[in-house]
């Protein structure tokens, strides 16, 4: 069986082809700048990488339609017809309380993520978008929707309450709700497989740290607490969100510098975080390379990327009673070094301590990071939503 998953940004969508038999890719890529005068569709088979620049791609629809066409082209296509694609699995960001499942989508589900558009402003628009889009090109494909929230509606009400008047949430589902569920689920399975024991015995912190970033704490299979909240800007500092701050900053900034409400949003979720308090990029990479070459906000950044992550780690371990392991995944978990090294610093009394040179060697599978007397066994475990998301969509067909 054959199985598309799509993740639509505003300007962007990912794909990936799947063979479900024995869950290989049979292509993937990224068509980017979708509205913008020359679009760019990196498309993948293989291991190689093509570069397609295109015109104008105007809309999502028409994104899919260039994918699709890929896909099938007979000189160097993947699938005879489109109709070989029996289910499209779509990454939905927020399922606000209707969702602790994936599901099929039906007018009713598309009317339900409408609904929780006001809670997710920047994702659900364009991951609707890529549904009605993928609807159009595919209709004989069963199309899934795999929400980002689903995984944290297990959390009791102590953790996904606000301390606020209580009307705001019966009127408004003002609430806490994660994300990044279907990758700390994803990591929380692997990490069972890894140890070779029941997920249900095991306590788990996982930190999917990428762009965004959120951490959860996962007790018998189960998200109890994570870091994200009503929206994907609650928690960590992240490469251009702030994370954490005091609300209270947010009236104060609105009068003393007359932003608008639009204004105040732009300034916490692009163009804070690394990218804020470096002052010229969110990519941990560059920030990294800056640091070595002596740049003060660059270091500072850093660290107080790493304080803040420490502390968060330190709180799930004081909610479970300590952890079997922590795990870190996504661009900076996986591929970041010195971030894990400083997240884990003097931590040997809560049972942490890092083997530094095993932590320090670059590659991409799964491994154990940790000392071989360390109580909590920190792992590496790369994310794979694709092909969660792939599974949950066969799963329903
Ligand atoms: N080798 C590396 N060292 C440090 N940071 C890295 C490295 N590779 C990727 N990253 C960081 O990972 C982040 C992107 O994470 P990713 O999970 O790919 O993002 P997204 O949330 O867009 O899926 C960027 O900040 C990038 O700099
Ligand atoms: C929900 C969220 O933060 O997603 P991303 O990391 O893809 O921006
Ligand atoms: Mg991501």
């Amino acid at each position: 069986m054959k199985v598309l998953v799509i993740n639509c940004g505003s300007s962007s969508i990912k794909y990936q082809l799947f063979e479900m038999e024995d869950e290989t890719v049979l292509a993937s890529g990224l068509v980017e700048k979708i509205g913008a005068e020359a679009a760019i569709i990196t498309h993948e088979v293989a291991d190689r990488e093509e570069e397609v620049i295109t015109g104008e791609i105007l809309d999502h629809r028409e994104g899919i339609n260039r994918v699709l066409r890929l896909l099938v082209r007979p000189d160097g296509g993947v699938i005879k017809d489109e109709k070989e694609v029996a289910a499209v699995g779509h990454r939905v960001v927020h399922g606000g309380e209707y969702f602790a499942e994936s599901a099929i989508i039906t007018r009713e589900v598309r009317t339900a993520i409408r609904k929780t558009i006001d809670l997710a402003p920047l994702h659900n628009p364009p991951n609707l978008l890529g549904i009605d889009a993928a609807q159009a090109q595919l209709p004989s494909a069963v199309h899934v929707a795999v929400f980002d929230t689903a995984f944290h509606q297990s959390m009791p009400e102590y953790a996904y309450m606000y301390p606020l008047p209580r009307i705001l949430y019966q009127k408004h589902r003002v609430r806490r709700y994660g994300f990044h569920g279907t990758s700390h689920q994803y990591v929380a399975q692997r990490a069972a497989v890894f140890l070779g024991k029941p997920l249900e015995e095991l306590r788990l912190i996982s930190c999917h740290i990428g762009n965004g970033a959120s951490l959860t704490a996962i007790q018998h299979g189960k998200s109890v607490d994570t870091s994200m909240g009503m929206t994907p800007l609650e928690g960590l500092m992240m490469g251009t969100r702030c994370g954490d701050i005091d609300p209270a900053i947010v009236p104060y900034v609105i009068a003393k510098e007359e932003l608008t409400l639009a204004e105040v949003k732009s300034m916490m979720n692009k163009h804070s975080g690394l990218m804020g308090v470096s002052g010229f990029s969110g990519d941990m990479r560059e920030v990294t390379e800056a640091m070595f070459d002596g740049n003060k906000q660059a270091k500072l950044a850093i660290d107080m990327y790493v304080y803040r992550l420490k502390k968060m780690i330190g709180s799930y371990l004081a909610i479970m009673n300590g952890a079997d392991a922590l795990i870190f995944t996504a661009g900076v978990g996986e591929n970041a070094s010195s971030i894990r090294q400083k997240a884990c610093e003097d931590m040997s009394f809560l049972g942490i301590s890092l083997d530094l040179e095993e932590n320090a060697k670059r590659c991409k599978k799964e491994r154990v990071v940790s000392a071989a007397d360390s109580k909590v066994k920190v792992l590496v475990l790369p994310t794979n939503e694709e092909l969660m998301i792939a599974r949950e969509a066969k799963e329903l067909v």
